[in-house]
């Protein structure tokens, strides 16, 4: 039987829409020694595009293909100082440029390049570098920005000075204590800056890009362990103590677990030497490390973000 006391009328939900990943690489010449900025860039945008669903009328519709247009003219006009900096007048641009347009997201990943050490002469060669990918999204709304970097794909590992034990067991548990265990991850971040209005100095985005990362680092690498937990809320900690434009820091940590093999089958004994690196299942461990006081904004699934 339907349900009469409902409403059977559909309505439109929240709705956005742009040219997702734009692949744009910049180089900048600086006599014979180049630079180079390579972004994948994504434009989200949102206002007063009811018609455009509800009746087709496109009148409020700035086309997709103009917005990966504008990517690369302002990649040639305003230059890429970062990749925030990059979003931000991206971002500004759709917002006061379109009066139906009131509210923009623009997301990025930036790879890096290293120079190639070489006799010829300048400076134009290069190789990319495997580590981490940079990320950043920009959101306006015509008042307040929120500023969000981070970066995925960072995989570290501590050899020792990691233990696991005194945890509940259960019926099910099997897990042996680990006093001297190998600590690995591939870290996931995002953390929330706290300029949020064009009236303030902006942070420098590049140089606190280089320390954070550096902090995460650091903090991975001299945290003695008794869990990933613990050690994530030290990377976190090390972070708002010393970043004053941060309030808010997510990490999405997953445990790639290193199993000791048995080599007793073979008459060999293993001491905490050779290791199965397990691809899966892997722990998952995330959390938010907050300024004292300050609201977390970061959504928990960082999948989406
Ligand atoms: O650092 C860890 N945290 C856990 O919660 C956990 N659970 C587990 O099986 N191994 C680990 N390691």
């Amino acid at each position: 039987m339907p349900d009469h006391s409902r409403p059977a009328r559909a309505v439109l939900g929240q709705n956005q829409y742009g040219k997702a990943e734009n692949r744009v690489v910049r180089i900048t010449r600086d006599g014979a020694t180049h630079h180079i900025k390579d972004l994948n860039v994504s434009v989200s945008l949102s206002g007063d595009m009811d018609d455009v669903h509800l009746s087709g009328s496109n009148a409020n519709v700035l086309p997709t293909d103009t917005t990966k247009n504008t990517v690369y003219a302002f990649a040639k006009e305003h230059g890429i100082a970062s990749a925030e900096q990059f979003g931000i007048h991206l971002a500004r641009h759709f917002v006061t440029s379109q009066p139906a347009i009131h509210r923009a997201r623009i997301r990025i990943e930036e790879y890096s390049w290293e120079r190639v050490a070489h006799g010829n002469e300048g400076a134009h060669s290069f190789v990319r570098k495997g580590q981490e990918t940079r990320l950043a999204q920009i959101m306006y709304d015509g008042s307040a920005w929120e500023v969000v970097s981070g970066l995925k794909d960072l995989t570290v590992m501590n050899s020792t000075d990691s233990e696991f034990w005194g945890y509940v067991k259960d019926k099910y548990t099997t897990l042996p204590e680990a006093h001297d265990r190998i600590l690995a991850t591939e870290v996931s971040a995002r953390w929330r800056f706290n300029w949020t209005d064009d009236a303030r100095e902006m942070p420098d985005w590049e140089a606190s890009y280089g320390q954070v990362k550096q902090h995460l680092l650091r903090a991975f690498a001299e945290t003695y362990s008794l869990s990933l937990q613990q050690t994530l809320y030290q990377m976190g900690v090390r972070i708002i103590d010393h970043a004053d434009e941060i309030d808010e820091v997510r990490f999405s940590l997953p445990n790639k677990h290193h199993f000791l093999v048995d080599l007793a089958p073979f008459g060999l004994k293993n001491d905490n030497e050779v290791y199965l690196a397990a691809d899966r299942p892997y722990g998952l461990i995330e959390a938010t490390v907050l300024r004292d006081g300050c609201e977390a904004k970061i959504p928990a699934d960082l999948t989406n973000l």
